[in-house]
């Protein structure tokens, strides 16, 4: 599995700004939109094109053309929805599906509550989007899903990922076969008794839609 923490100054910048407990949903939102464009375009560096030629005004001109089948992009509701207009502004052909998925503040446990994708994903890139890797359950489980649907090419994008989600992620894929990577605008320090990642920005989606 490789993962990357973009090393960027635009992206530490709107990132600060995102932690910052006094900016507000709609900023907050603007934020997140602005940064996984940011990132998107680190964690396409190897999406598939195909050669193609086209005729300009005066010549032909040799080039390339995305693949088929198309990328599907899969954000994870609720948060990961936050995430989609800044990646489909990238990928704008790309496929959408849908997963929903909650956290047990319990157990920490994610279940599944809604699936809106293909039943075969086969040949299929996946971008998945969901803003926060803390103990790596939901993500691990939403690349699972998508491994067993024939997936073969799996990318997760977020804000902010914990050391400790990272080595589950990289326990529970290793030796999938497919291409698992991790693009993420910074790496925290831990997790704290909760699962929230220290120092983190709080609940994502809640910022996200205005949950006080
Ligand atoms: O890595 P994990 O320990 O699984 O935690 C990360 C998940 O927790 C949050 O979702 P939550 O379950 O709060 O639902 P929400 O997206 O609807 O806020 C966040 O959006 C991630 O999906
Ligand atoms: O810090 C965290 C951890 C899980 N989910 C969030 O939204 N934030
Ligand atoms: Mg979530």
């Amino acid at each position: 599995m490789q993962t990357l923490a973009v090393d960027h100054p635009l992206v530490a910048h709107k990132l600060t700004t995102l932690r910052d407990v006094r900016t507000d949903s709609p900023t907050f939102r603007r934020l997140a939109d602005e940064l996984v464009t940011l990132l998107a375009y680190e964690a396409t560096r190897d999406v598939r094109v195909v050669e193609a030629t086209v005729q300009t005004p005066v010549d032909s001109a040799r080039g390339v053309q995305l693949a088929s089948p198309k990328p599907l992009v899969v954000p994870i509701l609720r948060a990961g929805l936050g995430m989609l207009d800044g990646m489909t502004r990238l990928l704008p052909t790309a496929e959408v599906g849908f997963l929903g998925m909650i956290r047990d503040e319990g157990s920490l446990l994610a279940q599944t509550y809604a699936t809106r994708l293909p039943d075969d994903l086969s040949g299929r890139q996946c971008y998945v989007l969901d803003p926060m890797l803390a103990t790596g359950g939901t993500l691990a489980a939403a690349i699972r899903l998508l491994l067993d649907r024939g997936a073969d090419d799996v990318t997760a994008i977020c804000l902010l990922a914990a050391p400790e989600g990272l080595a589950h992620l990289e326990k529970e894929l290793a030796g999938s076969g497919a291409p698992i990577r991790v693009v993420t605008a910074a790496i925290d320090s831990h997790l704290n008794e909760h699962g929230y990642i220290i120092p983190g920005l709080g609940d994502a989606g809640d910022r996200l839609y205005g949950v006080v």
